[in-house]
């Protein structure tokens, strides 16, 4: 079974969860377009919902599926987050960002009251960090934190794209770090996010409630 489909079923079931007048957190990337098309599809048969897009891109799509939006000042808390992850761990631990998108994504999931992350069966390994951790930090800062994050032993590279750096919807940088020597990720959390200039990790520690695995023709969901 592809990776398309997978993704495709576990967007499937996670709208199961979506009711009525709900306030909807809506991630970014490859899977979370499919939950998008999903909601498409529900907000045409008359569903009434409210979405609040995680990037400027899951802005565009939701805006050309015709789903209502809002922003994250004008409401209180979201009922739900739904996004794809970059890997998964079996104690529901995510490393997230592989799109840029990690900073609005962590803020939006911190405001939602059911987070769901929905994943085809190659997101799920045994230990993080086969994926490289996204960080977002100032450009002011950049060169200056990699200097220190080498010193870490974290391996630090600037993300680029077309030859320059990649700029996030926020206006920061992305550096990727190669965290599979790193024994404890709460602590590495803890060390990362009291570095001036780190705006956000990627990773996203006790974070999910559900996860929902695409996983040939049918889904397992993991729940906290
Ligand atoms: O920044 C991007 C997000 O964290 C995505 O949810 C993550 O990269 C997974 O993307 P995809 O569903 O395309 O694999």
């Amino acid at each position: 079974m592809s990776q398309k489909l997978e993704k495709q079923l576990a967007a499937k079931e996670a709208i199961k969860y979506v009711k009525n007048g709900m306030t909807i957190g809506l991630g970014t990337g490859s899977t979370a377009y499919y939950m998008l098309k999903e909601l498409e599809q529900l907000v045409l048969n008359g569903l009434e919902i409210i979405g609040v897009p995680s990037s400027e891109n899951t802005k565009k799509l939701a805006i050309e599926m015709g789903i209502p939006l809002t922003t994250l000042d004008k409401i209180d808390r979201m009922d739900i987050y739904i996004d794809g992850t970059d890997e998964f761990d079996p104690y529901m631990q995510l490393i997230k960002g592989g799109g840029g998108a990690l900073l609005r994504e962590k803020v939006l999931a911190h405001n939602s009251n059911l987070v769901i992350i929905i994943a085809d069966s190659t997101k799920e390994v045994r230990r993080l960090g086969e994926f490289k951790l996204p960080i977002e930090t100032i450009p002011f800062a950049t060169a200056n934190i990699g200097r220190l994050l080498n010193k870490m032993n974290l391996h630090p590279i600037v993300r680029l794209k077309d030859g320059k750096n990649y700029i996030t919807d926020e206006g920061n940088y992305i550096l990727d770090l190669n965290i599979l020597n790193v024994s404890n990720l709460s602590v590495l959390e803890g060390e990362l996010k009291q570095i001036p200039g780190i705006v956000e990790t990627g990773l996203f520690l006790d974070m999910a409630h559900k996860i929902i695995v695409g996983k040939g023709d049918k889904t397992v969901t993991l729940s906290r």
